[in-house]
């Protein structure tokens, strides 16, 4: 689909039109080589404008087509139709309206001459979706911009705003005004001057001085921040093509990269992350409520209570998001402090108002309760909101693991109460978790994940329950990591083998970022350790299950993590981030196991991965038997979008289906048979359904979850 027009007499206007973004599938890709065609064989036509109806250029290749051979294969190749337009002997200008980003930079990139409107923003985003810049991009972005900038775009896949991409010569010119009729005046007074020059293929990469150390440096760079994925370190490979070999020789370079990197299961990862993410909005909840049946209210207004870190945060993001905000916190030199950090970090005071009172959120849409994690002061807030706030205002907790059910009870509207849980820092991190009761309405829930939407979250409709999703599996991939300490490994090999899987950070050195106090109070409110635990219960069992109190007794030491300057690693002050061993901790573990009678043995990375990662897929399978989320792919975006999971890897259920149901069922067995008394490595009986029916592919797991749904 590709219209065609001449205006002005001369000018051919080949049109993508393909909504929402204009991607280049088959049918476009057809229309588009036709257009050209028949603008280069009509002696009428002396230059071309090639535009995006509707706004939007294109956003690149058809990712849908990715997984589909077949789709893939028809209709000519991105690379024959960009060769067309480049060797096209009159001059075809890029009319760059809302973004080019992959196959749609491309595109332009095989234009001679590129004319952007000023809001508009380029990019190469493959790298994200496991791939490279496949028709040309990675060849011709390095001869037009030079190495460094071309490199940055492709090894990064950040998206380039107009401005900037005028800056580094890769739009000739912007316009505020109508792009396309700006390009149309434009390729008239090109028609009939010499192209030559402007073709990129033609043209040598600009000479880069120490090429080999440059590159060398590059792929250091590049695979310490892959963390494992491949396509990076393929981008550095196409780029050094393009520096060091002819044209047409980069092109066969970046072709044979290219097949490795789209049959690679790390690119079918990465696709499923681009889907999942958008999927998410597709919401629907235990209760049965579902996006495209409720109308949500709109929330122009909010007010945060508690401004702590997360309270700030949250400030933040409402505040960034267009909201008028009111902070409240009671106490006053909290109050001062706060109001002095949410004014850094919005630059100004952002529609923010500050007050010590309850009183100040009346008037809120939506109110965010943000204080400790503490029942009885929650409650007590809840109670106080319920008769405080205007008839019709939601209020939301940000409690990431206690019964939003129970805080409902305390108000008398318990249909407009549900949970929102943010992920530290709440202006930064991408996942919200927008947690619904039995009697949460389904208005309430559309109207958060609508909020969720305009904060740029990747929002999840989530059922309520202890940790909700992201929370209750990370306990067992904790728990485990604990009993392998007991059992032998240290700190350091447990993170090791995390972040060597893509973690950005070990479950160790993650739990000194966020405090090892939070997880300490948890287990208190449950009552699995403090003062209502009596001396005579056995300290290394809790209700007939095994128990590792380790973290606990690293509290009671004061070892909180980085806050304190010391946790599971030695930092060289309180808040400092760099992690060392710690000597006392090795001395501790060993003494801890004597003392316990428990032999130190040799744990590899293999059972690292398998124990902790068994373990947390396991109760990703819990969590779907329960209802508490709609669908594998949900809990993989939670986990991606929240929990650092890598996008090459997918998600944990995704990862799970790449491993083989079945061999992680079998993983399950073995760990289950060495360590009975840990019913978290028990396999649930919706994996061993799944596993029974032939393990099925992922989106077709739901149909044998119906079947199996317990009552929440
Ligand atoms: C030989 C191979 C050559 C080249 C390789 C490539 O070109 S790979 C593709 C490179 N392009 C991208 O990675 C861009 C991906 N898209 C985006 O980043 C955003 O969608 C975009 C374009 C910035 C628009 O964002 P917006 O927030 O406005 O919309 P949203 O993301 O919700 O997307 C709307 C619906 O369009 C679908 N979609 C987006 N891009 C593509 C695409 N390239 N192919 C197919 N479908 C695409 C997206 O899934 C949404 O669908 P929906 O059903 O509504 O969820």
């Amino acid at each position: 689909m590709a219209q065609y027009r001449i205006v002005s007499g001369s000018v051919a206007v080949i049109s993508i039109q393909n909504p929402p973004v204009n991607a280049l599938s088959a049918a476009v890709r057809e229309g588009l080589l036709l257009s050209v065609r028949a603008a280069a064989s009509d002696p009428l036509v002396r230059s071309v404008v090639i535009s995006g109806h509707n706004g939007p250029f294109c956003g690149g290749a058809d990712i849908k087509e990715f997984g589909n051979v077949s789709h893939l294969e028809s209709g000519p190749h991105l690379v024959e139709i960009f060769e067309s337009v480049e060797a096209l002997a009159k001059p075809v200008v890029a009319a760059i309206e809302g973004f080019a980003l992959g196959g749609g930079l491309e595109l332009a990139l095989a234009c001679h001459y590129r004319f952007g409107h000023s809001e508009a923003r380029v990019g190469l985003p493959e790298v994200s979706l496991g791939l490279l810049p496949g028709a040309g991009g990675s060849q011709r972005l390095p001869r037009l911009l030079g190495v460094r900038a071309a490199l940055d775009m492709i090894v990064t896949g950040r998206h380039v705003a107009a401005g900037e991409a005028l800056k580094l010569g890769l739009l000739d010119r912007l316009t505020d005004g109508n792009t396309v009729d700006a390009a149309v005046r434009f390729a008239q007074s090109a028609e009939g001057k010499p192209l030559d020059d402007r073709r990129l293929g033609n043209r040598p990469c600009p000479p880069l001085e120490n090429i080999d150390a440059f590159f060398e440096e590059a792929l250091i760079h590049a695979r310490g921040r892959a963390r494992g994925a491949a396509a990076p370190l393929a981008c550095v490979q196409a780029v050094r093509g393009a520096a060091t070999l002819p044209f047409l020789k980069g092109m066969e370079l970046e072709k044979r990269l290219m097949e490795t990197l789209m049959t690679s299961g790390q690119a079918q990862a990465s696709r499923y992350c681009f889907f999942t993410e958008r999927g998410a909005a597709r919401w629907t909840t235990p209760t049965g409520a579902r996006w495209d049946t409720c109308r949500a209210r709109p929330i122009s207004t909010a007010a945060v209570i508690g401004l702590g870190t997360m309270g700030r945060g949250i400030t933040v993001a409402l505040a960034r998001a267009g909201l008028s905000v009111v902070a409240v916190e009671t106490q006053e030199h909290q109050l001062d402090e706060a109001q002095r950090a949410v004014s850094r970090m919005l630059k100004g005071g952002g529609g923010v108002s500050y007050s010590a009172d309850l009183q100040a959120a009346a008037g809120a849409d939506l109110v965010v309760e943000a204080v400790f994690e503490d029942m009885a002061v929650k409650e007590e807030i809840f109670k106080q909101l319920s008769s405080v706030c205007k008839p019709g205002a939601l209020l939301a907790t940000n409690t990431s693991s206690l019964d939003i059910d129970r805080l409902a009870s305390c108000t008398l509207r318990p249909e407009q109460v549900l949970g929102l849980h943010f992920f530290a820092p709440a202006h930064v991190m991408r996942l919200l978790e927008v947690v619904s009761g039995p009697r949460t309405s389904p208005q309430t829930v559309a109207a958060a994940m609508q909020l969720g939407r305009r904060m740029g979250k990747v929002s999840v409709a989530v059922g309520n329950c202890p940790g909700f999703v992201g929370n209750r599996m990370l306990k067992p991939y904790l728990e485990q990591a604990y009993f392998l300490l007991e059992e032998g490994a240290s700190p350091e090999l447990v993170d090791a083998a995390l972040e060597e899987f893509g973690f950005p950070m070990g479950v160790f050195k993650m739990s000194d970022l966020s405090g090892l106090d939070i997880g300490w109070r948890v287990r208190k409110e449950e009552g699995l350790t403090g003062p209502g635990v009596t001396a005579d219960q056995p300290m290394r069992t809790r209700r007939g299950r095994r128990y590792s109190p380790l973290g606990d007794l690293m509290c009671e030491e004061g070892r909180y993590g980085q806050k304190t300057g010391r946790g599971w690693y030695l930092y060289d002050r309180p808040g400092a981030r760099v992690a060392r061993s710690d000597p006392w901790l090795r001395s501790f573990l060993e003494e801890y196991r004597e003392r316990h009678g428990l032999l130190a043995r040799r744990i590899d990375q293999q059972e690292v991965l398998e124990r902790c990662l068994y373990a947390l897929i396991n109760e990703g399978f819990r969590v779907l038997e329960d209802g508490v989320a709609a669908s594998p792919q949900n809990i993989d975006a939670i986990y991606v979008f929240g929990y650092g999971w890598p996008k090459h890897r997918g998600g944990p259920m995704f990862y799970a289906a790449q491993v083989g149901l079945a061999r992680v069922l079998e993983g399950l067995e073995k760990y289950h048979k060495a360590h009975p008394d840990s019913p978290h490595l028990q396999p649930c009986s919706l994996l061993r359904r799944l596993v029974a029916s032939g393990s099925p592919p992922i989106h077709k797991w739901s149909e044998v979850v119906k079947g199996h749904r317990s009552q929440l």
